[in-house]
């Protein structure tokens, strides 16, 4: 809700009437908030009211009431602090507030911990890797360069390190550093003639990370100033951990010496979570925020959103405020509501099941086979043909579809590349993938 106010005020106004604002729950439908004094209510109520039901308009709510209370002293005294801006990564609300952190942890988000971090097929090399170096800094892998889309919890496993180092080593220094921030202090350090300081601020760490390294790309004094900086680290032992949206190999306009350096340790990535993760990840978050939430709405949710962490915990925090503030307990046809105007409805999801025994059928097999161990040419072509078909499907990702094969994502890689290739040359095979797709899309009848 601060979000759509803070776009549509300005931000004097925004700190004087929203930074010290409380919530304090929904009754009866209407979101409560607390202000500071009489002369807040009426001001609030007066000017912003409509702004405020917007915002929760916004958020999915039907019919938006918000109502306002005055605070008594002591609450307060407790928010007058807040006025400050807002932290820059707030965790989700009823989460408790984090303990003040110590100074090698200033940077650290307080929820990016191993403890909070739900492993899956996805990311499980990646975490394996990243507590390796936990355990060991600057002697496991060095550098770890972790890779992978957006909102997939590379910041976070960075984070995790950190915190880890920081609880068993209090004097070690730890720099989290994103590639911008990096660029832009050098810039500031040459033109305020303090380029010795910067040196040796970054060069004088015990683990340093740094994210979206890609954004090296095409800036050589900031690559050179780095070179450096790595070099200085990693002869002296100390781990530098590296996150980028792609392996270095395809970051452009890296230096080849860079690049080279990026390689010497271990890379690492993480694909976008498969069903089961997703449902993970979405129940480690209500219950940290005390939210009992039904397994098939969270379930539901998790189909909704299939690529992006950040995004499937919006989601949920989506359901959560629509539920709240239209009074009508959890279900799933509340949470497809929710959704609906942020993610495309729901199409006629194909399962990976459907798949494998449209295939089979096809082919006069059992699925079982298919799934089996067999490696006959008889086995292997359908099994082939039922992966492709999956891939191309549903929204399901290589290492999902392994696991249900039982076999691992390079082979279903394999199997998709086979299929391709084949594709306009084996005519056999080419009718037998259109006929399945085509009834898997239901636009042709199964008995036809
Ligand atoms: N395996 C996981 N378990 C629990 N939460 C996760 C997991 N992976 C990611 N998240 C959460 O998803 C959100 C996005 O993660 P994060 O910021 O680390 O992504 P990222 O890969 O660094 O993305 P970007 O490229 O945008 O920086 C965070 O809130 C993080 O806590």
């Amino acid at each position: 809700m601060l979000g759509y106010v803070r776009k549509n005020i300005t931000e004097v106004e925004y700190h004087t009437w929203f930074a010290p604002m409380k919530h304090l729950g929904v009754e009866g439908g209407s979101l409560v908030l607390g202000v500071r004094n009489s002369f807040a209510q009426d001001f609030v109520r007066r000017q912003y009211q409509g702004l405020l039901e917007d915002a929760l308009r916004s958020l999915g709510a039907e019919h938006p009431q918000v109502t306002f209370q005055v605070l008594p002293a002591v609450q307060e005294a407790m928010i007058l602090p807040q006025e400050t801006p807002t932290p820059v990564q707030p965790g989700p609300p009823g989460r408790p507030a984090a303990p003040a952190s110590p100074d090698n942890r200033k940077n650290l988000n307080p929820k990016y911990t191993f403890e909070n971090f739900v492993v899956g097929p996805n990311n499980n090399l990646a975490h394996a890797a990243a507590l390796a170096v936990a355990e060991s800094p600057g002697k496991a892998y060095n550098p770890l360069f972790i890779y992978g889309d957006v909102g997939l919890g590379k910041t976070h496993l960075m984070h995790a390190v950190g915190h880890y180092i920081a609880e068993r080593f209090p004097e070690k220094r730890i720099e989290y550093v994103s590639t911008e921030t990096f660029t832009n202090e050098l810039i500031n350090s040459i033109r305020d003639d303090k380029s010795a300081q910067f040196r040796n601020r970054y060069r004088s760490v015990d683990l340093l990370l740094v994210d979206d390294i890609q954004f090296l790309a095409g800036k050589e004094r900031t690559q050179e100033e780095f070179f450096h900086t790595f070099n200085a680290l990693y002869e002296n032992h100390k781990q530098i951990i590296l996150s980028s949206d792609r392996p270095p190999k395809d970051i452009q306009t890296l230096e080849g010496r860079l690049r080279s350096r990026f390689e010497w340790g271990l890379i690492t990535d993480i694909q976008s979570p498969e069903f089961e993760t997703r449902v993970a990840i979405l129940k480690m978050n209500a219950e940290h925020n005390r939210i009992d939430i039904p397994q098939d709405v969270l379930e539901l949710i998790a189909r909704q959103v299939t690529t992006n962490i950040r995004e499937l915990e919006g989601a949920l925090m989506r359901v959560v405020a629509f539920s709240s503030l239209n009074n009508v307990p959890f279900s799933r046809a509340v949470a497809a509501k929710a959704l609906s105007n942020v993610f495309a409805p729901q199409e006629v999801k194909v399962e990976m099941m459907d798949v494998l025994k449209q295939v089979a059928a096809h082919f006069n097999m059992p699925p079982d086979v298919i799934r089996g161990s067999g490696r006959v040419r008889e086995v292997v072509v359908p099994r082939q043909v039922a992966q492709y078909l999956i891939r191309d499907l549903t929204d399901h990702s290589l290492p999902e579809i392994g696991q249900f094969f039982g076999r691992d994502h390079s082979t279903v890689m394999h199997a998709i590349s086979k299929v391709t290739e084949q594709l306009g040359k084996d005519s056999e095979l080419t009718a037998a993938v259109e006929l399945l797709r085509r009834k898997m899309k239901g636009m042709e009848d199964e008995d036809e």
